[in-house]
């Protein structure tokens, strides 16, 4: 741990925030590499530009390759006006003979300028596109990964990084554009300078080299450091939202966190500081070493030229050109590398979205499948175990074997932590199991289309979205693949028994549920759950997961909601429920007990109170709090 990150993690501050600092394999970068993968970075600019907008992307394509030979010709017309203005004849001849040359950089100079605004038009037309077709892509794949995948902090890690690269290709168009066109000038200046005198061309390159050192090497030291600071920035942002968020205000204010989670703040921003310090002294240096190169290589260029003319080696009007072409070339060369540079430090941003897209291909939920049975008796986990990834002393369910009979209410009991939530996520196919397997009438479910299977199933689970919607959206969230019914919508609020919830909102159904937003409005979290069961009641799935559907609720609304449920199990629906109020399980027809991940007793209500088990000293401990005193005699009146 570096002395910066044990400041951080747990030096002076003492309390450790439990973010893992990490390491990260750096990328091999260099002259050479840059090089060979400059044909690789144009086409993958010319791409990102022609899935945007093909048009656009030709338009860009042929002004630049324009522009570039425009240069070209006008080089070689300059050189044509020099030797007309310098030969041996009576000055009005020599005008004359340099009028077409002169004409002709006239010409060209207008083109290149048109050519100029086709391109910018084009270019900028082109980027948003760019960025927001990387952006969908990127949205894209994320939302169609595994909840694993969600869960692994190194996918996460990458979701990270590459949220960076649609913007990297959006820049890598411009970057991409110039490159093209510095190579098409330096290719004429070049041409032109061997055609002069062939000692030109390698002093023009030794000119250039050093910024091209410089550019790359600062390139370089900036991705590394981004990459091995990104998680750092991630913790700085996400203790910066905690300070303003709606959620944690109360907690910051009684509890005082406010200046915990500041010095934090203050301690991450100042290590980043130091980083960004870092980076600037050795860029000076590198910056100097640069220049003090480019200084002598220079007027070594100048000095051979001067020799050269001394010698009689060269005419004065073929050095006039030299010294143009020298000038533009090692423009051109400068441009080239800075811009090649940039390029290539947009596409290792580009290289981390391209590796999300793999990755998330690779992690993404399975499209097609076979068929699950149209209308299933009985869902069956069999030998079922599974682990969290991690280092997780025990499976979170350990080789579990039970029967979930369709059209009837299913309850899941047991003590914190035994492995209820889990068990239901396994049933809804966000999980997988490790060991064992999961059938519908003997259909394996790994094998069965995952869609198919998502779209038989409704859940209300412990934490379900509060989404920052209007009332009615956030009922009918729950099918947002189907038209917005007003009709579903009241009759699922009516199925929740939810009526009351929304009959009591300003606005009705139209309410915004978002209070940090005007016109906002926020429900308790009572309230909440009527509206997720509403929600779930809409999705109208063959499947009802309520994972404790009561935990906010209070005991008259408790029962309303228990006679709610009921009702949706008479109508055929399957619910599989988990709570640790004993008493509303009496109705269930069966019940499953798990124990640290372990299926311990199943049976009906009845036979498991009779079995003296788990479940029966639950219930009597349950039914202890409420027998140990005398209940008081209502009022009168
Ligand atoms: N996303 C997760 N990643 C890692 N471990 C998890 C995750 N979710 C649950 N666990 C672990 O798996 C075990 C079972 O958790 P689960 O949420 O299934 O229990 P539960 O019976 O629903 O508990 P509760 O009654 O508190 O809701 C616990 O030890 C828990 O720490």
């Amino acid at each position: 741990m570096s002395e910066s990150e044990r400041l951080l993690f747990g030096g002076p501050l003492r309390y450790d925030m439990g973010w893992n600092q990490h390491a990260d394999a750096f990328l091999e970068l260099g002259f050479r590499a840059m090089l060979t993968r400059l044909p690789s970075l144009l086409a993958s600019s010319l791409r990102l530009a022609r899935q945007a907008d093909p048009q656009a992307a030709r338009t860009v394509l042929a002004a630049e390759v324009g522009r570039g030979m425009a240069q070209a010709v006008s080089l070689l017309a300059v050189n044509s006006v020099l030797a007309g203005l310098m030969a041996d004849a009576p000055i009005e001849e020599r005008l004359r003979g340099a009028a077409p040359a002169l004409i002709t950089v006239a010409v060209v100079m207008l083109v290149a300028a048109l050519l100029r605004a086709a391109s910018t038009y084009a270019t900028g037309r082109l980027e948003p596109k760019v960025e927001r077709v990387a952006t969908e892509r990127y949205l894209e794949r994320a939302a169609a990964v595994e909840l694993s995948a969600i869960e692994d902090h190194a996918f996460h890690k990458l979701l990270d990084t590459a949220q960076y690269g649609a913007a990297s290709a959006r820049r890598m168009i411009s970057y991409g554009t110039r490159v093209v066109n510095a190579m098409i000038s330096l290719i004429a200046a070049a041409g032109v300078l061997t055609v002069l005198h062939p000692v030109l061309l390698p002093l023009l390159v030794t000119m250039t080299l050093p910024s091209a050192w410089s550019a790359l090497t600062l390139a370089r030291r900036r991705y590394e450091s981004f990459h091995a600071w990104v998680q750092h920035e991630r913790a700085g942002r996400l203790l910066a939202s905690l300070l303003i968020e709606p959620a944690a205000a109360p907690e910051i204010r009684v509890h005082g966190v406010g200046p915990f989670l500041l010095r934090h703040f203050r301690a991450m921003s100042e290590t980043a500081e130091t980083e960004q310090a870092r980076l600037a002294r050795l860029a000076a240096r590198t910056g100097l070493i640069a220049a003090a190169w480019t200084g002598l290589a220079t007027a070594a260029t100048y000095a051979t030229l001067g020799g050269l003319l001394l010698g009689g080696a060269m005419a004065l009007s073929v050095a006039g050109t030299a010294v143009i072409a020298v000038r533009t070339g090692s423009q051109s060369l400068g441009t080239l590398v800075v811009e090649v540079n940039a390029l290539h430090e947009e596409a290792l941003f580009v290289g981390d979205l391209e590796r999300l897209h793999v990755e998330a291909a690779d992690r993404a939920i399975p499209v097609g499948g076979a068929a699950l049975p149209e209308d299933p008796k009985e869902i069956r986990f069999e030998d079922v175990t599974f682990r969290y990834p991690g280092d997780a002393a025990r499976p979170a369910l350990d080789d579990v074997t039970l029967s979930l009979p369709l059209g009837r209410i299913v309850a899941l009991v047991g003590e914190n932590g035994s492995g209820k939530t889990t068990l239901v996520k396994l049933l809804a196919g966000l999980y997988t199991p490790d060991a064992g397997r999961i059938t519908w009438d003997g259909v394996d479910v790994s094998t069965a289309d995952r869609h198919a299977l998502a779209e038989r199933v409704a859940m209300v689970a412990q934490d379900f979205k509060r989404w920052p919607f209007t009332a009615r959206v956030n009922v009918a969230v729950g099918r947002s693949s189907a038209p917005l019914g007003d009709e579903r919508v009241a009759a699922a609020v009516a199925e929740a028994g939810a009526e009351e919830v929304f009959a009591d909102l300003p606005r009705g159904l139209d309410t915004l549920l978002a209070r940090n937003f005007s016109g906002g409005h926020e429900l308790s979290g009572g309230q909440w759950q009527r509206v997720g069961i509403a929600r779930a009641a809409y999705r109208q799935g063959s499947i009802l997961i309520v994972d404790e559907p009561t935990a906010a609720l209070d005991a008259r609304a408790e029962l309303e909601v228990f006679e709610k449920i009921r009702a949706l199990a008479g109508s055929g629906q399957t619910v599989v429920l988990i709570t640790h109020r004993l008493a509303s399980v009496r109705h269930a027809d069966l019940v499953h007990v798990l124990d640290q991940g372990r299926l311990v007793e199943s049976g009906t209500p009845d036979e498991l109170l009779a079995a003296g088990g788990v479940y029966a000293e639950l219930y009597s401990l349950q039914a202890e709090q409420f027998t140990s005193r005398p209940v008081p005699a209502p009022r009168a009146g």
